[in-house]
């Protein structure tokens, strides 16, 4: 695990002794839009028109942010019209690799053996952390956004009038209270599970597990008043909240030392993500191999042995052959 400086990889991990044994995610720094007449988004700069074909996405199957990606992609129809790459679950001394593995899907654009060069490609000169998701546009040749959040709101909408699935997930009405959900969310639980687990000072640890907790806590109130975030309707919060959800019991009760409650220790929560789980192509984005693969082994802070836990047996609802790949 690494970085790039000035275009060359360092191994090196975040260093938490320079901010009091807190975890302190890094700003993903490509953030243009795919835009129905590609015009410039919300940030960035324009010339990224949606078209079939034209955009390439790469993901890690572990990842929760990357797992949103997937999911507004299967659930918009546009698996013919964003191509997509796996890396490999294992990261190590070059960060994300597409060493061949089960479900790995190698790089078509450079056929790159790291995910690094990916990002010089697009820049030969970055600094910064090599992350999933990237959006690659074809045509350009270089990163159109690496912010997960602004891949799905695009994969929301932008693709509508090439032959993406009906259905909106941010409508337009909704978006101030989707958005103050989501902020919430990604602070206390999306982003809190990291906290908890990357925290190198027990106060620190102390702190982030508590407030952690007591969001959940707050969610499972609400989810006994009312079936999703928002209310009666599936939206782009809930499938934010879901990527976490789906990997609590698996990785972030252990490794992440999240334990002060199981997931399927709360009935409004556990009932909820098998709901989405449920929900069509969903099942299908979520890989248990990856994601136990990927945090045991790949963080050798917390896990210096790499041991990958057996359990815990999750008992998942059955879905239908034709959802599955
Ligand atoms: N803000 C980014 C965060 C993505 C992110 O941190 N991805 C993790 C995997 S779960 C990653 O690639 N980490 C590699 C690293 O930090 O070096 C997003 O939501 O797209």
């Amino acid at each position: 695990m690494g970085l790039l400086v000035d275009g060359k990889w360092h191994d090196q991990w975040y260093d938490t002794a320079i901010t009091g044994g807190r975890f302190v995610r890094n700003d993903a720094q490509f953030r243009n839009w795919i835009t129905p007449d590609g015009r410039a988004g919300p940030s960035g700069v324009g010339g990224y028109k949606a078209e079939a074909g034209r955009y390439h996405l790469y993901v890690s199957l572990a990842c929760p942010w990357a797992n949103r990606t997937l999911i507004l992609r299967a659930l918009k129809g546009l698996e013919s019209i964003i191509g997509v790459s796996v890396v490999n679950p294992f990261m190590g001394e070059n960060g994300w690799t597409f060493e061949p593995g089960p479900g790995v899907i190698a790089d078509p654009v450079a056929d790159a053996k790291y995910l690094y060069e990916v990002y010089l490609q697009a820049q030969p000169t970055y600094s910064g952390r090599v992350t999933v998701p990237v959006l690659w546009d074809l045509e350009r040749n270089t990163i159109v956004n690496n912010e997960s959040a602004e891949i799905i709101r695009m994969f929301n909408s932008a693709f509508n009038d090439v032959g993406a699935r009906k259905g909106d997930y941010a409508p337009k009405e909704l978006i101030p209270e989707i958005d103050a959900v989501n902020a919430h969310v990604y602070d206390t639980i999306n982003n809190g599970v990291y906290k908890v687990g990357f925290a190198t000072d027990q106060q620190v640890y102390d702190h982030e597990v508590h407030s952690l907790f007591a969001s959940l806590d707050e969610l499972e109130t609400q989810l006994g008043r009312q079936p999703y975030l928002l209310g009666q309707r599936i939206t782009e919060a809930d499938w934010r909240l879901f990527t976490t959800l789906i990997r609590f019991d698996a990785v972030y009760h252990g490794h992440f030392k999240c334990n002060i409650r199981r997931l399927v220790d709360y009935k409004n929560l556990w009932r909820y993500t098998k709901e989405l789980y449920r929900q069509p192509s969903v099942a299908s984005t979520v890989n248990f191999e990856h994601i136990k693969q990927h945090y045991y082994r790949s963080h050798t802070t917390i896990n210096p042995n790499g041991i990958v836990p057996a359990g815990p047996a999750i008992e998942l609802p059955d879905v239908a052959p034709e959802d599955l790949p």
